[in-house]
């Protein structure tokens, strides 16, 4: 049998399998029995209302809250015993709803520091490396609509900027898994249309996972959007299908 008949066998069905995911506070199930598939090159959006259990859901595919049961299986890898730093390395990366980017480094600073760093090298391959990191850097920046601004301190760059900045830090890693909560709170309507833009351009390399409350936005990147209610999934399917759905009506987009 050859190497490639033997990688297709293998190949994942899903880039994320989430199956019977649970997690209890105190006997209070926030996720309970949560499954769901996200496909490569897919970006999915997640929404629900206040407290439905989005930000855990994301806290428990990037390690940071441990599920009280199921599985979550990225590449066909089970994440659910990894620590978050080794989530971090097999390629999931994950933005928070506050931007945590260094205000008082220049933008090229800030991406440079990003970079995955290699060990131990030294002399000519060092000088190699450097090449190779300000190239990713220029072209990360170009993506995130700084490229003229590397010079810039981060501390006097627009919210929506700092926003697109830490994307860049994150994709400087190349995740191919990339999660962001809320990405666009707090954006002008101009910077939601380039978020969304931006988006649409990074899925070639990877999927991406989205908490959103904003609908105009969603309904510019979804491909499929799961909605949660009391930690379990209430509908899921195309933007016009959970728009059209009674029960989602009722308990998220008709207030
Ligand atoms: N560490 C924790 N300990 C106890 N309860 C928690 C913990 N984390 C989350 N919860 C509870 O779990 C539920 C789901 O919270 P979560 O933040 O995931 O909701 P959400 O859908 O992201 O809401 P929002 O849209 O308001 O951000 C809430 O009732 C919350 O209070």
């Amino acid at each position: 049998m050859n190497a490639q008949v033997i990688s297709d066998q293998m190949a994942p069905d899903f880039l994320l399998a989430v199956e019977g995911l649970t997690v209890s506070f105190d006997g209070f199930k926030a996720v309970d029995d949560l499954s769901f598939y996200v496909d490569e090159n897919e970006i999915r959006v997640i929404i629900g209302p206040n407290g439905a259990g989005k930000t855990t859901v994301l806290d428990l595919i990037c390690g940071r809250t441990k599920a009280t049961s199921g599985s979550v299986k990225f590449k066909n890898t089970e994440l659910t015993k990894m620590k978050e730093y080794e989530i971090v390395r097999a390629g999931v990366g994950r933005k928070f709803q506050n931007p945590s980017i260094y205000e008082d480094l220049t933008v090229f600073e800030n991406l440079e520091i990003s970079y995955p760093k290699g060990r131990g090298v030294v002399g000519a391959l060092a000088f190699k490396r450097d090449g190779a990191v300000k190239a990713r850097v220029q072209d990360i920046a170009e993506t995130i609509f700084l490229a003229d601004l590397l010079n810039q301190r981060a501390e006097y760059l627009s919210h929506g900027q700092k926003q697109w900045l830490e994307i860049g830090m994150l994709l400087i890693q190349d995740p191919e898994l990339l999660m962001l909560d809320e990405p666009v709170a707090g954006m002008s309507v101009a910077e939601r249309k380039k978020t969304a833009e931006l988006l649409n351009r990074i899925i070639k390399d990877r999927s991406v996972i989205v908490i959103e409350h904003d609908m105009k936005f969603v309904e510019d990147i979804a491909h499929k959007v799961t909605v949660l209610h009391q930690g379990k999934i209430l509908s899921e399917g195309t933007m016009a299908k959970v728009q059209a759905d009674p029960k989602v009506v009722e308990v998220y987009l008709g207030h």
